[in-house]
């Protein structure tokens, strides 16, 4: 992977023995553009200025101008930010991370501890509470060009703005979304790897009754080949995002982040919309459908039986020795 005016170099990359091809990237005004996110496919914007006024959004400016609410900051004791559900939590559970509500000057306090021995990951959906100088920047993004892009696709409507404030080395584990996403880089830089919906079976998601719900059971730093035996086909479609750079990530596309090594903080913003309507069913059926239908059918079985126990049953009744 090329680094752009030697702005990084790959001895900051961790390293997968997975291939990884690269993403396409074009100029805002490039129409392959548009071409890609129609086809919902992921492509890296450049030139979109979408959020050009948070790029001067560092630390220090943070802690003066975000205002005095509280932000949810993730507290980890690796480098590994594995979300999950706390309203899904099942007995027997331990949340890999701990959930913490900070002001953001505690956040600072807690980053700039040259003693701590945990790692911190800030995300928050940015709010009514931040600062009047917080809200001139957020009126100030490019909304003419990210609005003519919900409407080409006929989105539904901007649900969050998740404000993301990593550490160097930080690495959020594959998963996939549900909703349209433009993770728009401000400062820093961030390793993404995204592997399409048809790879659904490489990447063994967990149970949608689980916490770590649309998460990948996988550890991609030690994948267990005798539980997940496809993952060895798997295939990752990864660039490195730098200040400005804007990530088209279509809903359900399974994507892993990493914040560089030696890289300091890294700050990034989502827009996440709501996907357009499913479309008039056409067969073979789309690997989207496929995966909205395996997650409406488990929703299904676990209403019908209430208890989540008895859905493994349920399953290795209805297949074993029949469907597999
Ligand atoms: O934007 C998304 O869909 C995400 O998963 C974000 C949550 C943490 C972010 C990261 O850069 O590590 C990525
Ligand atoms: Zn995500």
């Amino acid at each position: 992977m090329m680094a752009e005016w030697n702005a990084w170099t790959d001895d900051q990359l961790k390293t997968y023995n997975f291939p990884i091809h690269p993403l396409p990237i074009c100029s805002v005004n490039d129409p392959q553009a548009e071409e890609l996110i129609k086809e919902q496919k992921p492509v890296v914007i450049k030139g979109s200025e979408l959020i050009s006024t948070a790029q001067k959004w560092d630390l220090e400016y943070l802690r003066e101008h975000i205002g005095d609410g509280e932000f949810t900051v993730y507290e980890s004791d690796s480098e590994s930010f594995k979300y999950y559900d706390d309203k899904k939590v099942i007995d027997g559970f331990t949340p890999p991370m701990k959930q913490r509500r900070m002001i953001f000057s505690e956040f600072y306090d807690a980053i700039k501890n040259k003693n701590r021995t945990k790692k911190y990951y800030l995300q928050q959906p940015l709010n009514d509470k931040v600062g009047p100088q917080i809200v001139v920047d957020f009126i100030n993004f490019n909304w003419k060009w990210i609005k003519q892009q919900q409407m080409n696709n006929n989105w539904g409507p901007l649900t969050s703005n998740l404000l993301l404030i990593s550490e160097e080395g930080n690495v959020t584990p594959c998963h996939y979304d549900e909703q349209e996403n433009f993770y728009s880089q401000a400062n820093g830089y961030k390793r993404v790897i995204l592997f399409p919906p048809s790879q659904y079976k490489y990447l063994y998601p967990h149970p949608v009754y689980h916490p770590h719900d649309r998460q990948s059971q996988v550890d991609f730093d030690e994948p267990n080949l005798k539980l997940f035996p496809k993952f060895k086909k798997v295939v990752g479609f990864g660039t490195v995002l730098g200040p400005g750079d804007v990530l088209y990530l279509p809903s359900y596309w399974f994507h892993y982040f990493e914040t560089l090594k030696n890289s300091g903080i890294a700050t990034a913003i989502t827009f996440w919309y709501k996907a357009a309507p499913v479309g008039n069913i056409t067969y073979p059926l789309t690997a989207v459908q496929l995966m909205a239908m395996m997650r409406n059918t488990e929703k299904m079985i676990l209403e019908a039986l209430k208890d989540y126990k008895q859905v493994d049953i349920f399953w290795n009744m209805l297949a074993a020795g029949r469907y597999c």
